[in-house]
């Protein structure tokens, strides 16, 4: 798992690493700008390309100056910089790239406030105005001079985070924020980049290594992390050279009306690619013949659920395509009273938990809940941020014992010791109907397994959006059908568990 740190966490580790390791801070600077360089030269391989380098006064600005120095070097030809003084401080780091910028044939002008905004005529800017020591809203010159680069429309790639968003902070409706079409990072990930609020300004972002000290920042205090691939091999164990169906446990669905026969067919198909030893489908009758053909490996019960014996079961998932109806109804109630195993609930068991405070409260222990927005403030309150919504998370998985999977571009999920795990794995091609199924039966699959209730979901978290990248990158598709999702995570477990 990585940290993910604040921007005054990131001041530290800037210290820290530069008193450590030891590197003088403009040595660090001239890393970082190198970072950012190289991963620049892939975006814009053009040397011909005009380039504006806007810089501010700070350290981000500094980034600038060397960034144009070195974009030089590498001979792109048509590089401007405009100095933005916003303010008559400058930092040390500054100056120095100040100084070394004006050995080189690099024009640069200096506006500040009250005088005219010069034209863009650069086919890219490079946004090193502000970085992480923004510390208000933009106001004032600032801003108006923010607006102008935005109403330039040209293609805009910011320098460790666009200028006027916070890395940690919540994202004001209001706030003058400059558009980027690519963020180069540093080290992490800022906390905002991972919340949809961000999205207005970031098309995309990446970060690049910048040679902060690791150690210090795996210590730093942080209750968020980011899900990383090696975390899911320690999870996933390999199948066994002995054992046999009984030994991978046995999945109870309980999903579909007529009309959603669907959701069922998608959760079960899910749970058994997942590899449960046994799954079981408890269905609408009118649904039987839909499961026989398409799943034979699939057993069913259909409509009757006195012929569930619940003790037959290691997990339960309920509520894919369910509906609200006095039998769903019935059916939530009885396996929240009568099934001793793990349950995972999606969809119409979350809206039935949201009409029915007693019902939620017999959750038992550990159980998990995979809503997506809507369902999550259907269930804890409406909610006008994301910020907010991280701290109802931590909050209800504490009390209730729950694990929370709160689904999204990066899902959330919270477990009850208050972490906030982040999954990156996934792409906007999964963001289509039956996409939720598909994780419900990976996950009730998994902890059917015997994998502990936190360690399932952000497995099958994990899994299910490496399976949506594997498939676009793959097949070079723009919406993944969510059949063939079900289908992938089968070849995703094994290309994650192969040892070689
Ligand atoms: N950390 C690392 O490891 C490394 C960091 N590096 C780089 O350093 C960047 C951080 O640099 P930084 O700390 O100098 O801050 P930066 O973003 O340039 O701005 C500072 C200036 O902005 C001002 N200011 C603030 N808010 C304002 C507002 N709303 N409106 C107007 N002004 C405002 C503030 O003024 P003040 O409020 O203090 O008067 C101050 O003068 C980081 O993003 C990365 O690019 C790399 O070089 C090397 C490794
Ligand atoms: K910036």
């Amino acid at each position: 798992m990585k940290k993910i740190i604040s921007a005054t966490q990131t001041r530290e580790a800037d210290a820290y690493t530069i008193a450590h390791e030891p590197i003088a801070s403009i040595d660090l600077m001239e890393r970082a700008s190198k970072a950012f360089v190289q991963r620049f030269m892939i975006e814009v391989p053009h040397k011909h390309t005009s380039i504006a380098v806007y810089c501010g006064t700070g350290n981000n600005g500094g980034d600038g100056l060397a960034v144009a120095r070195l974009l030089n070097a590498e001979k792109y030809r048509n590089i401007s910089v405009i100095i933005l003084q916003h303010s008559f401080k400058t930092t040390p780091d500054f100056e120095e790239n100040l100084r070394r910028l004006k050995k080189t044939s690099i024009q640069y002008e200096i506006i500040q406030d009250g005088m005219e905004f010069p034209p863009n005529q650069a086919e890219v800017i490079i946004d090193a105005i502000l970085g992480s020591g923004l510390n208000k809203p933009l106001e004032g010159s600032i801003a108006l001079w923010v607006e102008q680069l935005n109403g330039f429309e040209k293609n805009v790639i910011a320098v460790d985070i666009p200028t006027g968003m916070f890395a940690d902070q919540l994202i004001d409706k209001d706030a003058v924020i400059l558009k980027s079409d690519l963020v180069i990072s540093f080290q992490r990930p800022k906390l905002n980049f991972l919340l949809p609020e961000s999205s207005p300004f970031i098309k995309q972002w990446e970060v690049v290594d910048i040679g902060l000290d690791e150690h210090f920042i795996q210590h730093c205090v942080s209750d968020k992390v980011i899900i990383e691939e090696a975390d899911i091999k320690e999870i996933i164990r390999v199948r066994d050279n002995f054992s046999y169906k009984g030994t991978y446990g046995h999945t109870l669905i309980i999903a579909g009306q007529p009309e959603t026969m669907g959701a069922a067919l998608l959760c079960a198909e899910a749970s058994l690619n997942t590899g449960s030893g046994l799954t079981t489908a408890f269905i609408p009758a009118s649904g039987l013949t839909a499961l026989n053909s398409r799943l034979p490996e699939v057993m069913a019960i259909p409509d009757d659920h006195s012929k569930i014996d619940w003790k037959n079961y290691d997990a339960i998932a309920i509520g894919p395509g369910l509906g609200k109806n006095l039998t769903a109804k019935e059916l939530l109630s009885l396996t929240l009273q009568n099934f001793r195993g793990s349950i995972v609930l999606d969809a119409d068991a979350l809206n039935m938990l949201s009409d029915d405070q007693l019902l939620f409260n017999l959750l038992p222990e550990q159980s998990i809940i995979t809503p997506h927005v809507k369902e999550f403030d259907r269930l804890f309150g409406e909610h006008f941020s994301w910020h907010s919504r991280l701290i109802t998370m931590q909050e209800q998985a504490r009390e209730r014992d729950l694990i929370i999977v709160l689904k999204n571009r990066y899902t959330i999920i919270a477990t009850p010791n208050g972490s906030l795990y982040f999954n990156l794995t996934g792409t906007p091609a999964m963001a289509t109907g039956g996409s939720g199924d598909v994780l419900t039966g990976v996950i009730a699959s998994l902890l059917a397994q015997g994998y502990f209730a936190p360690q399932a979901a952000i497995a099958g978290v994990y899994l299910h959006g490496k399976a949506g990248c594997e498939i676009v990158r793959r097949m070079g598709i723009n919406v993944i059908p969510a059949s063939q999702l079900a289908t992938e995570i089968n070849k995703v477990m094994y290309s994650i568990v192969k040892h070689d």
